[in-house]
């Protein structure tokens, strides 16, 4: 089972640029969170943080008892082992074919015989749907498969968390709807607990069990999904529409004049009660993911602490009996791409 990931007062500069102070966060062993923002808010750096890659200068990230901030570089790297990491473009060496990209941390980390990293391997290549590629340069295969490939890199070490990078960036539509059903089926397959960072509404909206987002250098808020989905925070409200007017502008914030004049101007058609899309379950065949009724118990127990539009997207949300996730259960139809199946192999994804 995945573990926890504690976040506390974590701030983080690069000489006098403030990326952000104070963030504070737990991502609940075997859940899936997505972390979203606007570019340049200071995700990626969030990321490199929780491994021990960059050093906030204050705060702490427990795993497992390790500080991953403050503890001897040598528990972090041991650590560090735990994490499987998806980054944004692949991050594969162009030279060396999909196997041995996804080979390589065996070999780098384990002393396992070539016949066992040849298992491991096609088994991971065949989670992420690409049997038959292996054989393949980064640079022959399309950049969705890239990222596929990366992501069974991220497998191979059996990680307990994994992080991903914004993993559809360069995406279509419909293969970032593959990829939220692949994260989703992963999750029930290995029970990993997964950090998401994304701009993309549809995965946010679809997959994570909660969601945070950073803005003007502060963690604006983190929980169960519903909170974010419903909150009425203007930041949130803005980038969850993808609305132009709101505080969020072309360099991150805008200036006075420009919040005045849209203050000033006649307001735009109001959006209306959010809809709360339901969560992708895991395709045909699958397990349950484990995570869910740990989720329920949890965000249950929490449900008098939390803003009255989340407590009743939750309650409408369990109260049919459904439990998201788990097949079959009344209330918790899936979205369309729940039903799809993997993209073929070689498809060009
Ligand atoms: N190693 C570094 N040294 C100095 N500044 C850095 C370093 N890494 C990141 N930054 C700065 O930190 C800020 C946040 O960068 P980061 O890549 O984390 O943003 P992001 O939210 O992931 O953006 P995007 O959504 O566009 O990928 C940027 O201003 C960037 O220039």
């Amino acid at each position: 089972m995945g573990i926890e990931v504690v976040v506390e007062g974590l701030t983080k500069s690069f000489g006098k640029q403030r990326i952000w102070r104070d963030v504070s966060l737990t991502l609940p062993a075997g859940e899936v969170s997505v972390m979203l923002g606007p570019s340049g808010t200071g995700k990626t750096v969030f990321l490199k943080s929780l491994i021990g890659l960059l050093k906030p200068e204050r705060g702490r990230v427990l795993v497992d008892g390790v500080d991953m901030v403050n503890s001897p570089e040598r528990d972090i790297y041991e650590t560090r082992k735990k994490f499987g990491l998806m980054f944004q473009d692949g991050a594969l060496f162009g030279s060396m074919s999909l196997f041995d990209n996804i080979a390589f941390p065996l070999r780098e980390h384990t002393r396992k015989k070539e016949s066992e990293i040849r298992r491991i391997v096609m088994e991971r290549i065949e989670v992420v749907g690409l049997l038959g590629a292996e054989g393949k340069l980064p640079g022959e295969i399309s950049g969705g498969m890239r990222k596929r490939a990366g992501l069974a890199r991220a497998l191979v070490l059996d990680p307990q968390i994994i992080l991903c990078d914004e993993p559809d960036s360069g995406l279509d539509p419909v293969r970032t709807a593959f990829l939220s059903q692949l994260l989703i089926d992963l999750n029930a397959q290995i029970d990993a607990t997964m950090l998401i960072v994304t701009h993309n509404l549809d995965i946010a909206a679809t997959v994570p069990d909660n969601m945070g987002m950073l803005y003007r250098r502060e963690l604006v808020t983190f929980g169960p999904r519903e909170v974010l989905l419903t909150s009425e925070e203007p930041v949130v409200a803005q980038f969850l529409a993808g609305r132009r007017e709101g505080p969020i502008g072309m360099s991150e914030e805008k200036d006075a004049a420009t919040l005045a004049a849209e203050a000033a101007a006649p307001r735009p058609q109001a959006d209306g009660p959010r809809a709360i899309v339901p969560q992708l379950e895991p395709s045909p065949g699958l397990p349950p993911r484990r995570a869910v009724a740990r989720r329920r118990e949890r965000v249950l127990g929490m449900l008098d602490r939390l803003p009255p539009a989340a407590r009743t997207a939750i309650q409408r949300t369990y109260a049919t009996g459904g439990t998201p996730g788990v097949p079959g259960a009344p209330g918790t139809a899936g979205t369309a791409a729940a039903t799809l199946p993997l993209p073929a192999t070689g498809s060009g994804t």
